[in-house]
C-alpha cells in the first residue's frame, strides 16, 4: 500500500504529482485542521506532511501517530513545536538558502514602493487624477544614500544588505544575536544595540526568524525610539511586531510610513486598521512566491520529505537529534 502524504495548504503542481506517483498524496487547502473530518482521518495514518504553515502542536500531533516527518515548504519555522515533534521522533525540514534571493528583491522592492509611494500613485495615474503637474503633497523620499537598519542579519539580512549596499549606496546598520564580521567587511555595515539602530535609522528592515525572543520585539517603545521620518518594513512574521503599536506610530506620525508583507492574521483581516492608513504599502506575504523559487523550494521540500519518510537524513532537518 503507497504511504499517505497530506500537502498542506500548497504544493506546486508538477511536484504534487511527481509525488502522487510512488505515494497517496491529498492536498488539503481552506480547512480547518482541528475540525475538518476528512482531514482528520486522513492525518491518523499520514507518515508525511509537505506544505506550508501546518500547525504542529500537541493536539493535532495526537491524531498523528504513523507520522514521521513534516517538510516545510518555507525557511520560517514557527508553525512547528519542535521540542513536540523531538519528543515524538518526527523530523521536521525546512528550506534554508533557496529563497533568499527572492525574499530580499521583495524586501527591497518594499522599501522602494512605500518611500516613493508607488501603489499610491499608481491608483493616481490609473482613477485619472493625473491631469497637471503632480501636487509635491505626492511625493516620495530618497532610498539612495539613506541608512538601513536590519534587524537579523542572516541569510536574508545579508542579501538585503547587499542589495542596498552596492546598488543603492545605503549605509547598513545591523542588529543581530552575534556580529557578522562577513557583513561589516563585505558592506562596511556597523553593529549596534537594537537601541542604536532604531535611533540612527532611515530605514528599519526586521528579517529574525519568530521564536519566543523577537515576539512582539518592536512594540510601542521601539517605535517611538525611531525618527519620525522613518520607514519601518516588515518581511519577518507579523507577530515579531505588536500591531496596535504600530498602528497608533503610524497613524501619530512617529514614524513616517511602514511596507508589510506579513501580519498576525493571515490572510489579514479586511478591517485591520493598517488597510486603511495612506502611509502603509501592504503585500500578502509574497516574499518567496515568484515561480521559480516556489517550484524550486517545492522540490527540495519534497527531496526531504522522501529521504525523511525512507528512513534517510533529510537535507535540511532541523531537529537534528532525531538522526544521532
Ligand atoms: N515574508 C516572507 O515571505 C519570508 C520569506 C522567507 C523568510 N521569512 C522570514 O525571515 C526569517 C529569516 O530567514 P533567514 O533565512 O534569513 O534566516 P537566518 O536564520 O539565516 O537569519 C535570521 C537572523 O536573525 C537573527 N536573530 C534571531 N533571533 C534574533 C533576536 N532575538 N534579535 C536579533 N536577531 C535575531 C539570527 O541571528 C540570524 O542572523 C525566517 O525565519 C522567516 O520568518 C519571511
Ligand atoms: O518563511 C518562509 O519561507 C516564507 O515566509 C513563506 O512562509
Amino acid at each position: 500500500m503507497k504511504k499517505k502524504i497530506i500537502a498542506y495548504v500548497r504544493l506546486e503542481k508538477p511536484v504534487l504529482e511527481e509525488l502522487q506517483k510512488d505515494y497517496d498524496v491529498r492536498l488539503f487547502k481552506n480547512i480547518d485542521p482541528h475540525k475538518d473530518p476528512e482531514f482528520l482521518s486522513f492525518l491518523q495514518e499520514a507518515e508525511g506532511i509537505i506544505g506550508i504553515r501546518f500547525p504542529a502542536v500537541r493536539e493535532l500531533l495526537d491524531k498523528a501517530p504513523n507520522l514521521k516527518i513534516i517538510s516545510n515548504v518555507s525557511v520560517g519555522y514557527n508553525n512547528l513545536d519542535i521540542e513536540e515533534l523531538t519528543k515524538r521522533n518526527i523530523m521536521a525540514t525546512n528550506m534554508p538558502g533557496v529563497l533568499t534571493d527572492t525574499v530580499a528583491d521583495m524586501a527591497m522592492g518594499l522599501m522602494l514602493s512605500t518611500a516613493r509611494r508607488m501603489p499610491e500613485l499608481d491608483q493616481y495615474v490609473k482613477t485619472g487624477y493625473w491631469t497637471e503637474s503632480l501636487p509635491n503633497e505626492y511625493f516620495g523620499t530618497d532610498v539612495h544614500h539613506k541608512t538601513l537598519g536590519i534587524i537579523g542579519m542572516g541569510r536574508i539580512g545579508l542579501a538585503i544588505a547587499q542589495r542596498a549596499h552596492f546598488g543603492f549606496n545605503m549605509d547598513i546598520m545591523y542588529h543581530s544575536r552575534t556580529p557578522k564580521p562577513d557583513a561589516e567587511e563585505r558592506f562596511h555595515a556597523t553593529y549596534l544595540s537594537l537601541e542604536n539602530l532604531l535611533k540612527q535609522s532611515d530605514f528599519v528592515c526586521l528579517i529574525t526568524p519568530l521564536t519566543k525572543e523577537t515576539k512582539g520585539i518592536i512594540g510601542k517603545k521601539e517605535f517611538q525610539l525611531m525618527k519620525p521620518s522613518a520607514i519601518f518594513i516588515n518581511v519577518s512574521r507579523g507577530s515579531t511586531v505588536v500591531e496596535r503599536d504600530l498602528i497608533e506610530a503610524l497613524k501619530n506620525r512617529e514614524i513616517a510610513a511602514a511596507g508589510l508583507d506579513v501580519f498576525i492574521e493571515e490572510p489579514v483581516n479586511p478591517n485591520n486598521e493598517l488597510l486603511k492608513l495612506k502611509n502603509v504599502v501592504t503585500l500578502p506575504h509574497i516574499g518567496s512566491f515568484t515561480h521559480e523559487t516556489e517550484l524550486k523550494m517545492a522540490e527540495l521540500a519534497a527531496e526531504n520529505l522522501k529521504a525523511g519518510l525512507h528512513g534517510e537524513r533529510p537535507a535540511n532537518l532541523i531537529n537534528h537529534e532525531i538522526c544521532k
